[in-house]
Parts: structure tokens; C-alpha cells; sequence
């Protein structure tokens, strides 16, 4: 028995399901997870010293690769004057100033602890700002654990294939309403059937935890129309796309501006980060100016601040980090377009996506046709080859700054070997 095995039969005996998140324990794929025990690059190490290729990259976050020295040294130093104080930091400050100085709509913005949490407190922001309780979300797009949000839900709640959670009170999924990705008219339909009583519509302008499905012309722009005729705040849930698909994100990328706005993963540089901001007459409705309460103990953390801080300055510094994964995002799409036959290939920048169906996948429900169980035999053929993607069909592939064309034609190549043996 190898250590990760090991290790996954202790780990179940004091932890649900042997993890700390449910996609990590391999359910999907049937195979032991691999415990890491190290990074660097873009190369992870197991419990029993094996390399791989990572495709997964902590969920979004190392987009300069795993154990970046920029990132490494501000952590360092920072730890040296201390873990964290419960009180105002310059840190935090000017990790204010990076987020708005990086996106024009984001006139202020609030630190929290994950991407849960920024969510949770931008839709409360919402619902405090118009006086609203009703909540628009799309099938397929996950928004993080809070009990609004576990409505027919993507990554690890669409994974384990119940679309709902049990415990969420049927009295809160009831105000949380959920229309179909890249279908405008089923986002009309919710507002003109609750006129007057909806808060926000909260979407991933690139969905990346259905697979990875892109906005279709017009679909974002659409949503900010429907919005402003109807009163609602467009919250832009941002926690994998923000500084991924450019340094001002989704918004830039796609010229659409949100009324709020939540961050996660790359702010963090693989630390507990969260946020949320947007519109100075909603975000000045938040404690302690406001009436809208939220609060958080280790809320702008100040090392997880430096390492936040390091990564974003080098990404501000280093506009190259965005051509380079970009360009290797397109040479992955292409080169799996030739590797996997009856494949959609999808995806948007350093995102990608092999979906087992032939497609096209545009929201929830052609999402799910995909062939989960040929997905499962992909993940291991793979993995036995020393390259780590997701463990399941329901999420994406990350790209670094730290993967080369070498590593990208690498997988497609393994790609195309599993294509001929099945
Ligand atoms: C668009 C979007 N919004 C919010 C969240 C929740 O963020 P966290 O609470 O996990 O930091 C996420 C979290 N992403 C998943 C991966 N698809 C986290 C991985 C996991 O759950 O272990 C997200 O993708």
C-alpha cells in the first residue's frame, strides 16, 4: 500500500469522506486521491515521491505556477512580523487600491476569507441595497457553500450528481431562482414573472464549474441590460476569472461591467483570500457604514496579504504572464480538437475544458450528457502517465505561467494515446 492509500484510510476515519473538499476525494474517478506533499512550477509531488504535470493548480490560484519565489519571500518576510493582529493593516490598504485600481466598476471592496464568503456577502449586499429577497442563479454555475447558493449547483454538487444539497431550508432555496446559461429568455421569464422582487443575478461570466462553458455573443450584455430594466444588481462571481482571463478580469475581457463583483483563488496566491466590491452607493450599505452586516476574524489577513499582494504586482508587472497562457490556452484547444475525436473542446484563455460528448456544450444540460464514465477512464490513463487534471468532467483545466508548449503538447499527446486504446 502506497502512503496516499495510507493516508486515505486514516484520514477517513477523522474527516468526512477522508477530505476538507469533496472534489478531492477522487469519488468520481474511483481511484485513492493522491496526498501531495509538495510543489513547484507546475509540477506537484505525491505522499510517495511520484511527479505529475498539474492541470489543477490548487483550482485557480497559482497562475504563476506553484511555489513562485516572488510569492515565497513576501510570505517569508511577512510571517516574521507576525500572523495576524484582529486590526487595520497598510497591507490590506493597498490591496484595496490594486483590486480598484484593476477595475474601473470596483469602487470599493471588502477582503473575507474565500470565495463563499465574498459571495455570500455581495448577494447580501444586494439584497440590503434594493430591498430585495429574490436571487437569480444559472444551473451548472457554482458560487460557493453558502445555503442560497446549493441550488441546482455545479463543480463538486453537480459532480456527486444531487443538484441540490440537503440541509438548505426549502424556505431559502425558494428565493433563489435558477435560469439557464446562455438563455436570455429564460433570465426574462424569472423577472417578468417576479416583478419588483428580485435583488440580483448572480452568474460566472465564463462558467467554469459545469466544465468550462464560454458566454455566448451577446449573453452578458443581455444580463446587464435585463438588469438595469429591472432594478437588480449584476453580481459578476469572478473567483476563477478574476485577474485569469485579464488583469481587470471577465469585465475587461468582455467589456460588460458588474454592479458587484467577487474575488477568490488568484488574490490569495494559494492563501485564504476572498473579496467582494463593486458600486460605492452598494458596497457603502456594508458594516460598518452601513446596515449590511458582515464581519471576519482573520478578514485581511496580512500575510495572506503579502502573498495576495506579490502575486497581483507581478501580474500588473508582467502583462507577458497573460500572452504566454493565453497562447498556450489556444494551443491546448487546438491540439485536443486533433487528439480527441467526438469531443467538445471548450474554454476561454488559460481555461479549458475536454468534454466527453460531442457537443456543443453550452449550458447545464448539455453538460451533463457528457460521458462521465469514459471521463473517469481519461482522468486514470493520465494520471498513471504522470499528468494531474481534474477529477471530474465538471470542472476545468487551469494553465500557468509556469507550463511550457512542451508540457501542452505533451498532454495533447497523451490525449491522443488514450484515444487510440479506447
Ligand atoms: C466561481 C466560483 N465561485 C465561488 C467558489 C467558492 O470559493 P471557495 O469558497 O472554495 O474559496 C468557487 C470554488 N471553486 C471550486 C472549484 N471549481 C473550489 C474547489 C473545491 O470546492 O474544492 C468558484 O469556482
Amino acid at each position: 500500500m502506497g502512503r496516499s492509500e495510507e493516508l486515505f484510510e486514516r484520514a477517513k476515519r477523522v474527516i468526512p469522506g477522508g477530505v476538507n473538499s469533496p472534489v478531492r476525494a477522487f469519488g468520481s474517478v474511483g481511484l485513492t486521491p493522491r496526498f501531495i506533499s509538495r510543489a513547484d512550477r507546475q509540477k506537484i509531488y505525491d505522499a510517495d515521491g511520484r511527479a505529475y504535470t498539474d492541470y489543477v493548480g490548487s483550482w485557480g490560484p497559482m497562475i504563476l505556477g506553484h511555489n513562485h519565489p516572488v510569492v515565497r519571500e513576501a510570505v517569508e518576510r511577512a510571517v516574521k512580523d507576525g500572523l495576524s493582529f484582529g486590526a487595520a493593516t497598510e497591507h490590506e490598504v493597498e490591496m484595496a487600491e490594486l483590486v480598484c485600481g484593476a477595475v474601473p466598476s470596483v469602487e470599493l471592496v471588502r477582503m473575507v476569507n474565500s470565495g463563499t464568503e465574498a459571495v455570500m456577502s455581495a448577494v447580501r449586499a444586494a439584497r440590503g441595497f434594493t430591498d430585495r429577497d429574490k436571487l437569480v442563479k444559472f444551473a451548472g454555475c457554482y458560487h460557493g457553500h453558502s445555503d442560497a447558493m446549493l441550488v441546482k449547483a455545479g463543480s463538486g454538487v453537480m459532480t456527486a450528481g444531487v443538484p441540490d444539497s440537503a440541509g438548505v431550508p426549502a424556505s431559502c432555496a425558494r428565493d433563489t431562482l435558477t435560469a439557464a446559461y446562455n438563455d436570455l429568455e429564460s433570465v426574462e421569464l424569472l423577472f417578468a414573472e417576479n416583478p419588483g422582487r428580485i435583488a440580483a443575478v448572480i452568474v460566472e461570466p465564463v462558467a467554469a464549474n459545469m466544465g468550462v462553458v464560454e458566454p455566448a455573443g451577446g449573453f452578458l450584455k443581455g444580463l446587464r441590460r435585463l438588469c438595469d430594466e429591472n432594478g437588480a444588481a449584476l453580481i459578476f462571481d469572478e473567483v476563477i476569472t478574476g485577474f485569469r482571463l485579464a488583469f481587470g478580469g471577465a469585465q475587461e475581457r468582455y467589456g460588460v461591467e458588474a454592479d458587484l463583483v467577487t474575488y477568490g483563488k488568484i488574490i490569495g496566491a494559494g492563501m485564504p483570500v476572498g473579496a467582494y466590491g463593486g458600486r460605492r452607493e452598494i458596497m457603502e450599505r456594508v458594516a460598518p457604514v452601513g446596515s449590511v452586516y458582515q464581519a471576519g476574524t482573520l478578514s485581511g489577513n496580512p500575510v495572506a496579504m503579502a502573498a495576495g499582494l506579490a502575486q497581483l504586482r507581478y501580474l500588473r508587472e508582467h502583462p507577458e504572464v497573460y500572452a504566454h497562457i493565453e497562447s498556450l490556452g489556444r494551443r491546448l484547444r487546438a491540439g485536443l480538437r486533433e487528439a480527441a475525436p467526438g469531443c467538445a473542446v471548450t474554454g476561454a484563455g488559460s481555461l479549458c475544458c475536454l468534454f466527453f460528448t460531442p457537443g456543443p456544450v453550452v449550458d447545464y444540460t448539455t453538460a451533463k450528457a457528457a460521458d462521465t464514465a469514459r471521463f473517469a477512464r481519461y482522468f486514470r490513463f493520465l494520471l498513471d502517465r504522470g499528468i494531474y487534471t481534474a477529477p471530474s468532467q465538471f470542472e476545468a483545466l487551469f494553465l500557468s505561467d509556469a507550463h511550457t508548449e512542451g508540457d501542452v503538447d505533451a498532454l495533447a499527446a497523451c490525449i491522443a494515446d488514450f484515444f487510440r486504446t479506447e
